[in-house]
């Protein structure tokens, strides 16, 4: 089932928590909404569910406007952080319920045992049937939880947060099963997460929120080899930036030029974001800038290196090979393999100032 999310608001008092999205999501696809705390994602998937009423906009399920509809009439399957299975119910029990009392033909309990049994084995619960909730592990509930949201072979699956509560290993076991799942189901499905290693693995695109506004839709090499923000940028993967002056294309630091060629922004003051690993050491004045190295430390099969920029100390995070032979104090030149210019955020945060391109 196809999705379209048309200039959707939902206020809270006078908070903004949803600022007129528009988002598309195709039939099939799993998209992550991803965004720091507070951003929205939960009031977005609740409207989708019909568990929030927006106060403008339009949610289509396919063709039809479902935005009036009631919950039950659009029949989406839901798991939530903190598991919500019925304790007093067995396992069967928990799965069966959307069967026996949703809004679908009434089947019988063979029929209805039958289907339990299959979900069981698609996620790997087989012969746990009987057991209580209280019986299972954490990650387990979350199984049965998904087996009881695909038990009503909902139009779409919303997840929020479902691995959230987990510790990290499990969390990591239960994504690539999330995956494998979604490709033999092939459910629409709508994902909240405020991890970015999760949304980037696990999703077809996914879709950054910022304030209640949608920032960029993509897929995951879009969205962090592409960003379109400055908040973008900085929220996936790391990034440190210097501020500029950007003057006819232009930009100088601290007054002086910056030899990163053409940017594309308009006048005024912006910034020059930088990914660690795409910051090189040369000889002092043969690169964009000069810096000192202020601090070093091992980080995986990398060094990390904090250098400082100019008069006023900015600092750019560089990664460099271990057996580089550089101690604190040493000077260098920084060359850029690859940057994205943006003008200062001006309220909202517009799409299309990024420029990502190769420094001359
Ligand atoms: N019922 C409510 N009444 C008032 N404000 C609310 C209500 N629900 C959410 N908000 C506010 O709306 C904003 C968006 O909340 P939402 O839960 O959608 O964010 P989120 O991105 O899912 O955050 P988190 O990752 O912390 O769950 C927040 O600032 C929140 O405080």
């Amino acid at each position: 089932m196809e999705l379209k999310i048309r200039n959707l608001r939902k206020d809270y008092g006078n908070f903004p928590a949803l600022n007129g999205v528009n988002l598309d999501i195709r039939s099939g696809e799993l998209i992550a909404l991803l965004g720091p705390s507070g951003s929205g994602k939960t009031t977005l998937l609740r409207a989708i569910a019909g568990l929030e009423s927006p106060d403008g906009g339009q949610i289509f399920f396919g063709d039809n406007d479902a935005s009036r509809q009631s919950v039950q009439h659009r029949h989406v399957g839901f798991v939530f952080q903190h598991y919500a299975l019925f304790r007093h119910m067995k396992v069967l029990d928990n799965i069966a319920f959307g069967m026996r009392h949703g809004q679908g033909p009434k089947q019988s309990e063979a029929v209805i045992r039958k289907r339990v049994l299959e979900l069981l084995d698609l996620v790997q619960l087989n012969g746990l049937e009987g057991r209580y909730p209280a019986q299972l592990s954490g990650g387990q509930r979350q199984r049965v939880a998904l087996a009881r949201a695909l038990a009503i072979e909902p139009k779409v699956l919303l997840l929020d947060e479902p691995f959230g509560a987990l510790d990290a290993q499990v969390r990591k076991g239960l994504r690539r099963w999330l995956r494998q799942i979604h490709e033999e189901t092939g459910h629409t499905t709508v994902f909240v997460t405020h991890d970015q290693e999760e949304a980037m693995e696990l999703s077809d695109r996914v879709a950054v929120l910022h304030k209640g506004d949608l920032q960029q839709v993509g897929t995951p090499d879009e969205i962090y080899d592409s960003p379109a923000t400055p908040f973008v940028y900085a929220f996936i993967g790391d990034s440190t930036s210097l501020p500029v002056t950007i003057t006819n294309g232009a930009a100088t630091f601290e007054g002086a030029p910056l030899s990163v060629g053409r940017v594309d922004p308009p006048d005024g003051p912006g910034r020059i974001h930088i990914r660690p690993q795409d910051v090189t050491l040369v000889a002092a004045g043969q690169g964009v800038v000069d810096g000192r190295i202020i601090g070093l430390r091992r980080s995986g099969p990398y060094r990390r290196a904090d250098i400082a920029v100019g008069q006023h100390a900015h600092r750019i995070e560089a990664l460099l090979p271990p057996e580089l032979d550089v101690s604190i104090g040493d000077q260098f030149g920084l060359a850029f393999k690859r940057y994205a210019a943006f003008a200062d955020d001006r309220e909202p945060p517009k799409l299309g100032l990024a420029r990502e391109k190769q420094a001359a």
